[in-house]
């Protein structure tokens, strides 16, 4: 069609003048995508936002989060050092944590998002009493959102409170374009970055705070090899994690985009020794929401590892997500009052496990230990000082069957309803229904069926089924002692001593143990 001179180039559109033209309609396009590139590059970018921004990495500790901003979700609401509590009646950084200094520069180099940093933070709390009275600490109890700020907290609000309201509102159209950083910037690293699986290999926290390479983290050039299971294995790790994503998802999948990292126990298996804790930790481990230290820690214990700190206690831990919990049983924490007040200390909402047993049984598992024959068995629990042998009171290993007296001790600083009674026989006869029954006071989803469990016929104990990999595994045979007969005399002797402190402890928790001898 033959245009009139003088006509426009540009296509008249009938309706608004806005639309009338398509030059002005680019043009104002053109505007607002520089307004939001350079909106997003003074978001992400501004020194001022980093330096101050901590967010939780891969298995990284918040090391020190008092100077830094801390993702809670989505939203990086508070500055101060904001613990989003999960299960906790309290959230204060633990000194201990505070003292290990994370440096705006540290904090750079590590600023990918964890998928849940809030949940992940929970576990490194540590309510030392200066904590608790500093006025910068903002304390959050479950589920709730931050009510109340300190001084401190306030004014750090209202000095960030527009960047917030406007950080969040550009966050969010960053995420509904799909363009937000940490998101995109997770999914490229979750490519790039090792496998939870891999996170196996060395100190976690440290391996991943990499060094900076080109201006660039380590982080994003770096490709770690992936490793093979079974080289995993060998290394005698605890393979919840790594076998995470083998998992039916319909059982256990790890929350999305998030890594896993070490945590303070949730709950601890206290005791009591020779009771059947290596058996109930195995038992448990099964569960893949629970994962457990491989070893016996002694943290709370024993001095020499109590001065490690809590930095090496936690990182003795398996890795975790936020949707598993950790436990650790060390059966000398049951009788160590300084593990009561420690752990109280540290958690004074953990759930404590004490598997217990017929003390009589219990004093000759450890008495055989000890000593390796009966005759050297008796010289454990009698005395024969003068005249006729009698129990031996003063003996640590017939103490330790005195269950009542230690339990008091616990709960002088916690409550009967944090603590979880098992009976050891019951374990030996009834494993399932007792697992159950821990699912249920760890507060973890109900996985544990008859089919993780498998009678051994030649042992009469039960052997574990766990779901991956789905192969019968026992303890070792070091775990199942053939008693010496006791003379009737010692065996009565004994019964005699613990009958008193057994009804003290059976009116303690309201329940009976058929603990008798045999006939
Ligand atoms: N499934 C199951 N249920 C309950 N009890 C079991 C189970 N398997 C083993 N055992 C018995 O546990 C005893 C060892 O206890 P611990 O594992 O607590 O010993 S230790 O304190 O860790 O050394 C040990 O007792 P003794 O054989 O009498 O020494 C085991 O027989």
């Amino acid at each position: 069609m033959q245009r009139a001179p003088g006509m426009s180039l540009i296509r008249k559109v009938p309706g608004s003048s806005l639309w009338r033209d398509k030059t002005t309609l680019t043009r104002l396009f053109l505007a607002w995508s520089c307004v939001l590139l350079v909106t997003y590059i003074s978001y992400t970018y501004s020194p001022k936002y980093r330096r101050n921004r901590v967010e939780l990495g891969q298995g990284q500790a918040p090391r020190e989060l008092g100077q830094g901003r801390v993702m809670v979700g989505k939203r990086s609401v508070l500055r101060a050092p904001v613990i989003h509590n999960v299960g906790e009646s309290e959230a204060v950084l633990s000194r201990h944590i505070a003292h290990r200094s994370f440096t705006s520069h540290e904090a750079q180099g590590s600023n990918w998002s964890s998928g849940k940093p809030d949940e992940a933070t929970v576990d490194e709390l540590n309510p030392s009493p200066q904590a608790k009275t500093s006025g910068s600490l903002l304390n959050i109890s479950e589920g709730r959102e931050p009510t109340s700020v300190s001084a401190t907290g306030r004014k750090q609000q209202q000095e960030w409170g527009a960047r917030s309201v406007y950080g969040n509102l550009m966050g969010a159209l960053w995420r509904r374009l799909g363009l937000n950083g940490s998101r995109e910037t997770r999914g490229k690293l979750s490519q790039a970055w090792p496998s939870p699986a891999d996170l196996w290999d060395g100190d976690v926290t440290d391996t991943l705070l990499p060094p900076k390479q080109g201006g660039k983290t380590a982080r994003q050039t770096q490709r770690i090899e992936p490793k093979h299971p079974a080289e995993l294995r060998k290394k005698n790790r605890h393979w919840t994690i790594e076998y995470a994503g083998q998992f039916s998802p319909a059982l256990f999948s790890p929350p999305k985009g998030e890594y896993p990292f070490q945590r303070f126990p949730k709950a601890i298996i206290i005791g009591v020794g020779k009771c059947g804790t290596r058996a109930l930790i195995e038992f448990l481990k099964m569960s893949p929401y629970i994962v457990a230290a491989n070893s016996e820690l002694h943290f709370f214990d024993l001095d020499v590892n109590f001065e490690k700190g809590h930095d090496w206690y936690r990182s003795q831990m398996p890795l975790s997500y936020s949707n598993q919990i950790t436990i650790e049983k060390t059966p000398m924490y049951f009788w160590s009052p300084r593990a009561v007040e420690e752990i109280y200390k540290l958690n004074r909402t953990i759930r404590l496990i004490v598997i217990v047993r017929d003390p009589v049984t219990r004093v000759i598992s450890q008495a055989v230990r000890l000593q390796g024959t009966q005759s050297d068995i008796r010289n454990v629990y009698l005395s024969r000082d003068q005249g006729d042998p009698r129990v031996n009171n003063g003996s640590r290993t017939v103490d330790w069957g005195i269950y009542v007296k230690y339990l008091r001790m616990w709960l002088s600083r916690f409550s009967l309803s944090q603590i979880h009674i098992v009976e050891s026989s019951d374990l030996k006869k009834h494993p399932v229904q007792e697992l159950q029954k821990l699912e249920k006071f760890l507060g973890v989803p109900p996985t544990l069926t008859a089919g993780n469990v498998f009678l051994n016929r030649t042992s009469g104990l039960y052997c574990m089924v766990p779901f991956f990999p789905p192969q019968v595994t026992c303890l070792p045979p070091g775990k199942n002692k053939v008693h010496p007969q006791l003379p009737p005399r010692d065996q009565k002797l004994l019964y005699d001593f613990y009958q008193e402190h057994n009804e003290r402890l059976f009116s303690l928790l309201h329940r009976r143990f058929p603990w008798q001898p045999a006939h």
